[in-house]
């Protein structure tokens, strides 16, 4: 299941009238009324000529690939190259529209041509099936093109496109805002014991719902079990005890089970009692004995309580009413009434279905519709961030770390490649003789790897060039000693030099600025345990490590 997906359009930004046929068979384009003293031409004639023109890339044919390559073609667009590196799944034809099931097993990228040729003959379509890591589409490739539209699923290709438009001048540097001009929340993943144990958010609920879903209907993960889990780190090792004493006694009526929730479920047949009673009311027990976890938070109320009762009748069914059917606030008999619902619909389904498991699918909620009617909006480009650690003209960030606990080979694999999106970065000691620490050439850098950042004599201030030929980008590294990182974290970026004034004794004098005053900005904390979850940047592969779940798993837009 992929991550939620960001286009970006740029540099060309249009407007159109919404009387438009969106069906790609009408045989004509946007263009026809082309005109600009023809008053029903959504476009004007410079426009029209420039659309007419331009030669487009679109980067990735999943979701936003199809509808993208759809609209563009409408618009009027007439040389487009598409690249996708994947091939047609099953589960993709649902809303990729220019799939179909005898599609399955091809290349996304061909397909996506021949569906749109099969309409619009008259267009120029380039597929690729390859990823966009492949050095075959270097700056050289992507300087043909007037506008790159990104409609990838992950960061790390994002990053990397970002970086060749910027390298290939398709991006105007420091007069609009680059990808990674503004900083990114770090992708989140959740440890399972939150999940099962401690949800503190919606998203956390949404995960639980998901991975319960996959415990009764669809393929069964035993990494994704719902029941509390007893392993929680937070857990004095005789917690949970009391609950799995009662258990014992409790066992025969449907209670608490240490079987997975699946085998549970079959057990006892699917009974919405029982499962409801577990899950609601007897797993919540069960947390409520593993006292260690709600010293400091508040603790879960299961279903029988008075507390809840009492809500319940104060509510009254349907909860607080704002008009809105997706919006209504459902009592707990009203939820209670939805899981029986759900239930047996699920059941139905996966007994009618031919390979005997459901697949989860996205949930997808319009807020609210476009309030201009219009097809497409006009929009104003940001500025580019004159800190911006990607397109200004000296990009710098500070590494807060201790050199002799870090080797070239963790600053290059986890800082240069997993933090900053480089592919291959060469790095080299300002030291007035241009020390080469790390290259791709042979024979010039071999055994450094494994050495300490301390062995080359690298110390408070030092900074490091680091350089990467593919996507032209350069990069200077300072480093800021420090032997006060937080238990099992290796270091801290900081990609924002103002933020000097938030710890002004640790940072090195060097990197001082007069904007001291702003905001501190940690894109990320890295910790040495789990810094590993970055997607290999050749193939493109999936970005979590197991037992972790991201929250992009789940497209809620
Ligand atoms: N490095 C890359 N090079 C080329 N294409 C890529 C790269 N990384 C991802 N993509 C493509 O970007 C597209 C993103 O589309 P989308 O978000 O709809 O994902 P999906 O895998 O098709 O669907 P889902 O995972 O939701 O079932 C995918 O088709 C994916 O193959
Ligand atoms: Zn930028």
């Amino acid at each position: 299941m992929a991550a939620s997906s960001t286009v970006e359009t740029q540099p060309v930004t249009m407007e159109s009238n919404a009387n438009t046929n969106n069906s790609i068979n009408n045989g004509s384009s946007l263009l026809t009324a082309t005109s600009s003293t023809n008053t029903n031409s959504p476009f004007q004639q410079n426009l029209v000529s420039s659309i007419k023109n331009a030669k487009l890339f679109v980067v990735g044919a999943g979701g936003i690939g199809c509808e993208l390559l759809k609209n563009l073609v409408l618009v009027g667009f007439q040389d487009i190259h598409l690249i996708d590196l994947d091939t047609i799944d099953v589960s993709n034809l649902n809303r990729q529209f220019l799939f179909r099931k005898e599609h399955v097993g091809k290349s996304k990228s061909q397909v996506a041509r021949e569906s749109v040729l099969a309409y619009r003959k008259d267009v120029n379509i380039q597929a690729y099936h390859d990823s966009i890591f492949n050095s075959a589409y270097g700056v050289q490739f992507f300087k043909q093109f007037d506008v790159v539209l990104n409609a990838l699923d992950n960061r790390a290709a994002r990053t990397h496109v970002n970086r060749m438009c910027l390298a290939a001048k398709v991006i105007k540097r420091g007069l609009t805002e680059c990808y990674e001009c503004q900083p990114k929340p770090p992708q989140k993943s959740f440890p399972g014991c939150t999940i099962r144990n401690t949800p503190s958010e919606p998203i956390h609920c949404i995960v639980w719902a998901k991975h319960l879903f996959n415990q009764l209907f669809g393929e069964e993960d035993p990494d994704q079990d719902v029941s509390p889990d007893t392993e929680d780190p937070e857990l004095a090792a005789d917690a949970g005890k009391s609950a799995l004493d009662k258990e014992a006694v409790q066992g025969a009526t449907g209670g608490i089970q240490r079987a997975s929730t699946r085998q549970w479920a079959e057990e006892t047949k699917y009974d919405a009692d029982k499962l409801f009673t577990k899950l609601f009311i007897n797993d919540i027990h069960y947390l409520l004995s593993m006292e260690n976890l709600w010293k400091n938070r508040r603790a879960p109320q299961p279903l029988d309580s008075d507390v809840n009762k009492l809500a319940d009748s104060a509510e009254g069914d349907g909860g607080v009413d704002s008009g809105l059917s997706s919006q209504k606030v459902w009592s707990v008999e009203g939820c209670k009434q939805t899981f029986y619902s759900s239930l047996a619909d699920l059941r139905l389904l996966k007994e009618n279905s031919t390979d005997d498991t459901l697949v989860w699918d996205k949930t997808y909620l319009v807020r609210k519709p476009n309030p201009h009617k219009m097809l497409l909006n006009p929009c104003v480009l940001d500025k580019a961030n004159p800190k911006c650690y990607v397109c200004s003209d000296k990009p710098e960030v500070i590494l807060q770390v201790d050199p002799s606990s870090m080797t070239l080979q963790s600053l290059s694999e986890k800082v240069l490649k997993g933090e900053l999106g480089m592919q291959s970065p060469d790095i080299e000691l300002d030291d007035g003789k241009g020390t080469i620490l790390l290259t791709d050439e042979e024979g010039v850098t071999e055994g450094n790897e494994t050495k300490y950042l301390s062995e080359f004599n690298i110390l408070e201030g030092s900074r490091l060039k680091c350089d990467d030929f593919l996507q032209e980008y350069n990069l200077v590294i300072i480093i800021n000693v420090t032997t006060s990182l937080e238990e099992g974290e290796l270091y801290k970026l900081i990609v924002d030099r103002s933020q000097l004034n938030a710890q002004p004794e640790k940072l090195p004098k060097e990197a001082k600025t007069e904007d001291s005053d702003d905001e501190m900005e940690v894109i990320e904390q890295n910790m040495a345990a789990t810094g590993d979850r970055k997607r290999s940047a050749s193939n493109g592969g999936d970005e979590t490590i197991s037992k972790k779940l991201k929250a992009d798993d789940l497209t809620v837009s």
